[in-house]
């Protein structure tokens, strides 16, 4: 019997996000090519049913036993996966289209032998494609204004319709299938600049649509390349493209975006992570691969076991490309990337995107680039607009009172039922008593931490987006990326040392252009927080209560220099720019767009690392 987690999963016949790790098949040939994948599909085996896990007594949680919710989300499995054992990531793909870029998409007949990604069964109905009038929901009205700036030699011109960038009609319809109808701020400028060849370090507000804006390029680039021949190693695959995240949901996640962009496009997604089993990550990387989604951890295991090599990658995408590149993760990365047989910069297109990034990271991801360009969009390392910030001044003693209280008015200022509430605490300790406390206290709450099994951890994030346990308490881990719908409120109970931290963790809510609220509760402990926060506040048209301007005026004078922005206002300023940098190039001729006024840069001292406790990440 199969235990991982993927096969919890599977047992959750309605689970929301179709994800898991194919079954069976494993006598499948090593690569094979997106012009040869014209083969029908082997029926895979039903596989047997797996135990979740059933930890702990707390009563109204997911601890009891996965239910099995349908989320309702975005991310819905198509029913017609529900009856596969362990929908396979990306294994429909194998009877994927043919070969040329003009005979993918619409006109050919095949199509159902791929899985289909998308939430109905329907997709080539005209009637489920998204029209000027029915958008995915997206609030394009709040980025009207957004600022813009670009830096470095000859940027090109951004685009203002998909309809302008020559993606390929298979993908152009997998857009149309996502309800995409014009592409967002940081997309419109992105994606020229990536299908143009040039390298890219690209800041924009969570929620702003980063996923589409580096996948777009991969997938058309990789459509447009297919005749690439790639070397035969054994039982070693050679992917063209490695997109690389912090965080196990997040490159799933990612997996499952690119998946719906790559439908029927011929090419390939497979992700790998830690904490699932690596036997059955190796089957899928065996059916073939053409964009790696990993995590750096158990990519660096399988560079080692020789089982994946990157001497073929074309692109490579970091995204949150700054914590990929703080103290935890960076001698992974440079691993990765500079110690492999992975071409250089230059003989690759290197993509990095974050919502955050200070000077010192950018310096170091300059590394990773060559001749590149510089872009942000919106006020960068700032929070959205759309996001409602408070701050209240709470003791430590008081915080769970506090906490019952905002609980309870959320629940009666509605429909009586507890909207999706997030709740970001510092310690993996800390999450699990306050889960307990909240469910002995009749809230239904479930955690996410590094030190739970990916399989509750999976278990957790699916049970909060079905609204079983509308309550998520978080450390760091759920931070960064994870895009899940309708979450209204969150709740920094315990506040983290770094205000780029902060910018993330108030990013679950107000996405794609919805609002939100965000809560923080600050108090002495916080100090150092006192003036990046009432700066980003402040910046972000927020109320700042008094007493945070007078703490912060204090930390000004006082020192609380550790924090890395503390001195300056918001870093979206290309570190390039800067006089002191002297590493023999320069952002070179400068194109603006927009506005981009008031970026003033990092005027405080040296990165500071952040919370990332190296077990929280993957
Ligand atoms: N052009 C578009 N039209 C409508 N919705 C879009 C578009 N692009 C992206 N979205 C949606 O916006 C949401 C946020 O996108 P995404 O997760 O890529 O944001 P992000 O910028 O990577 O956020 P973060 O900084 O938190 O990682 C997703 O639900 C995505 O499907």
């Amino acid at each position: 019997m199969r235990t991982s987690w993927a096969d919890a999963v599977d047992n959750a016949a309605s689970g929301s996000d179709g994800y898991g790790v194919g079954s069976g098949d494993s006598h499948r040939p090593a690569y094979v090519p997106p012009h040869l994948r014209n083969r029908p599909p082997t029926p895979d085996p039903m596989v047997g049913q797996a135990a979740t896990s059933n930890n702990g007594p707390p009563p109204i949680n997911d601890r009891l036993g996965y239910g099995g919710q349908t989320s309702g989300s975005r991310w819905a499995a198509p029913r017609s996966d529900y009856g596969r054992p362990g929908y396979s990531a990306g294994g429909g793909g194998r009877g994927g289209r043919g070969g040329g870029w003009g005979n993918r998409g619409g006109s050919w007949g095949g199509r159902e032998l791929e899985a289909n990604p998308f939430g109905n069964d329907d997709v080539d109905d005209p009637a489920e494609i998204a029209s000027e009038q029915e958008s995915s929901g997206i609030n394009f009205d709040a980025y009207e204004d957004i600022p813009v700036e670009t830096s470095g030699v000859n940027v090109p011109p951004p685009v203002n319709s998909f309809a302008e960038i020559d993606l390929g009609e298979a993908l152009n319809l997998n857009i149309r299938r996502c309800k995409y109808v014009r592409p967002t701020p940081v997309q419109r400028y992105t994606i020229p600049i990536s299908l143009a060849g040039r390298d890219l370090m690209a800041c924009a507000q969570t929620g702003s649509g980063k996923t589409a804006a580096f996948c777009f390029p991969i997938i058309s680039g990789i459509m447009r390349g297919q005749s690439v021949q790639r070397p035969h190693g054994f039982r070693t695959v050679f992917p063209l493209a490695l997109i690389l995240s912090p965080t196990r949901e997040l490159s799933c996640q990612i997996h499952v975006e690119a998946r719906k962009f790559a439908y029927q496009t011929g090419v390939k997604v497979v992700v790998v992570y830690g904490g699932a089993p690596i036997n059955q990550q190796l089957r899928e990387l065996e059916r073939g691969v053409d964009i790696l989604v990993a995590t750096p951890g158990r990519l660096v295991d399988l560079l080692e076991r020789a089982k994946v090599s990157l001497q073929m990658i074309r692109y490579l995408a970091l995204d949150e490309a700054d914590r990929m590149l703080d103290m935890g993760f960076e001698p992974q990365i440079r691993k990765i990337v500079e110690q492999t047989d992975m071409p250089p910069p230059g003989g690759r297109q290197t993509m990095l995107f974050s919502a955050t990034f200070p000077r010192e990271i950018q310096r170091l991801a300059s590394d990773f680039l060559s001749n590149y360009i510089f872009l942000t969009v919106g006020r960068v390392g700032s929070s959205t607009d759309l996001i409602v910030q408070r701050v209240e001044f709470v003791q430590e003693t008081d915080k769970r009172s506090h906490l019952m209280d905002l609980l309870h008015a959320q629940m009666d200022n509605g429909s009586g039922k507890q909207p999706l509430t997030l709740v970001f605490v510092e310690t993996k300790k800390g999450a699990d008593s306050l889960e307990y406390w909240l469910c002995g206290n009749g809230f239904p709450a479930t955690t996410i931490h590094g030190d739970r099994t990916q399989p509750e951890r999976e278990l957790a994030l699916r049970s909060f987006k079905s609204g079983k346990t509308p309550i998520l308490v978080a450390t760091d881990v759920a931070a960064r990326g994870l895009d899940i719908p309708h979450v209204s409120h969150v709740v920094n109970f315990d506040l983290p040392n770094d205000i780029d931290d902060y910018v993330h963790r108030i990013g679950r809510t107000g996405r794609a252009g919805k609002t939100g609220l965000a809560t923080a509760f600050f108090n002495e402990n916080n100090m150092s927080l006192a003036k990046p926060l009432a700066d980003l506040m402040q910046e972000a048209n927020q109320e700042v209560p008094q007493w945070l301007t007078r703490y912060a005026s204090r930390a000004a004078y006082g020192g609380g220099g550790k924090n890395r922005r503390s001195g300056g206002r918001f870093g979206g300023r290309d570190f390039r720019k800067e006089s002191s940098f002297s590493r023999g190039g320069n952002a070179g001729g400068m194109d603006y767009y927009g506005g981009g006024g008031g970026y003033s840069g990092y005027g405080g001292g040296g990165y500071g690392g952040g919370a990332g406790a190296p077990s929280a990440w993957d």
